[in-house]
């Protein structure tokens, strides 16, 4: 009951959204695309929930081709899309009937399996959607996409815009529903959530970068990196930039990530440089790489 797409293209008139994705979401897998604003997420969200054509290529999802079997495609996942999906005129416990009456289900027949995210919002369930928080309209719409016990569950950018106390409890639910079954591709623009995923693909300008378990992914960085900081950040990530010896820096938190081109680098160097340049307060001290290093190096090829 998982997920495949083989050779996927899409373009909107001139304009290329994904080209030649192909990978595989096995069954009970939580499986994310991670790749920043504009990368093709939401266009293989909807080729493969059957809302759009590919051009090109093949995809099936629970075994059943996205053309062919578009209509019991339709009736066995559950698809949150990015972009409020909700009636903001109905009240919490109208949308979720709404979706069960769509599904020719009910509330109460499926109960078991929205209980956990349902009684968070249930005592909201008389306030229309539209004056939720973020938080409680995320739940309100991932109990939505689940009323009919979908299979496979879509998720695009479901925590995009939400509090970090409640993007952790999303990710605790999403850990739970992966127990019970269902296969997830859910997408963020969250480095740090790629980490909560049994693998991800790194999507950038419609094309797949890699594809992978997280860790692997960072493993696979080549360099040492180093935590960077100064008294005033913005010379110092400009002067890092001018340095002759930078391979790489950006910004990262309250810190920038550097790498050096040389295999034999001394921090002393790059501090005497730094102090030279008329920097004070500088600390530089060896880190880990993580996903967004990763992802840095491998969109720069
Ligand atoms: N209807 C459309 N017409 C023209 N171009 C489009 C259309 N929809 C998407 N695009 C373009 O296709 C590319 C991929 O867009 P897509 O929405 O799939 O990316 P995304 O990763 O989901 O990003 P976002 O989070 O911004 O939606 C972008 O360059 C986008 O501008």
């Amino acid at each position: 009951m998982g997920i495949s797409l083989s050779n996927i293209d899409k373009s909107y008139k001139k304009q290329i959204a994904v080209r030649n994705i192909t990978f595989d979401v096995n069954p009970g897998e939580l499986f994310g695309l991670i790749g920043p604003d504009g990368a093709g997420k939401t266009t293989i969200f909807r080729i493969l929930t059957t809302l759009l054509l590919p051009d090109n290529g093949k995809a099936t999802v629970a075994g059943l081709d996205i053309i062919k079997d578009y209509k019991a495609i339709r009736n066995s996942v559950g698809y949150m899309p990015g972009r409020f999906s909700l009636y903001q005129d109905l009240t919490v416990e109208e949308n979720l009937n709404f979706f069960a009456t769509i599904f020719g289900t009910t509330i109460a027949e499926n109960y078991d399996l929205i209980k956990d995210i349902y009684e968070q919002i249930a005592p909201f369930k008389d306030r229309r959607a539209g004056k939720l928080s973020g938080g409680m309209k995320q739940k309100l719409a991932l109990s939505c996409a689940l009323i009919h016990k979908p299979k496979v569950l879509f998720l695009d950018e479901p925590t995009t815009g939400v509090d970090p106390v409640s993007r952790k409890e999303f990710w605790e639910m999403l850990k739970r529903l992966q127990k019970r079954g269902i296969t997830i591709l859910v997408s963020t623009p969250y480095m740090d959530e790629a980490a909560l995923c049994d693998r991800i693909a790194l999507i950038q300008d419609g094309e797949i970068l890699a594809i992978d378990m997280p860790q692997a992914v960072v493993n696979k960085f080549p360099k040492d990196i180093y935590n960077v900081k100064a008294d005033n950040m913005y010379k110092l990530i400009q002067t890092l930039q001018r340095y002759e010896h930078t391979y790489s820096v950006f910004p990262f938190g309250e810190f920038v990530h550097y790498t050096d081109k040389r295999v034999i680098f001394k921090t002393a160097e790059l501090q005497q440089h730094l102090e030279s340049s008329g920097l004070n307060g500088i600390t530089i001290a060896p880190t880990h790489a993580d996903i967004e290093d990763a992802f840095m190096e491998l969109a720069k090829k």
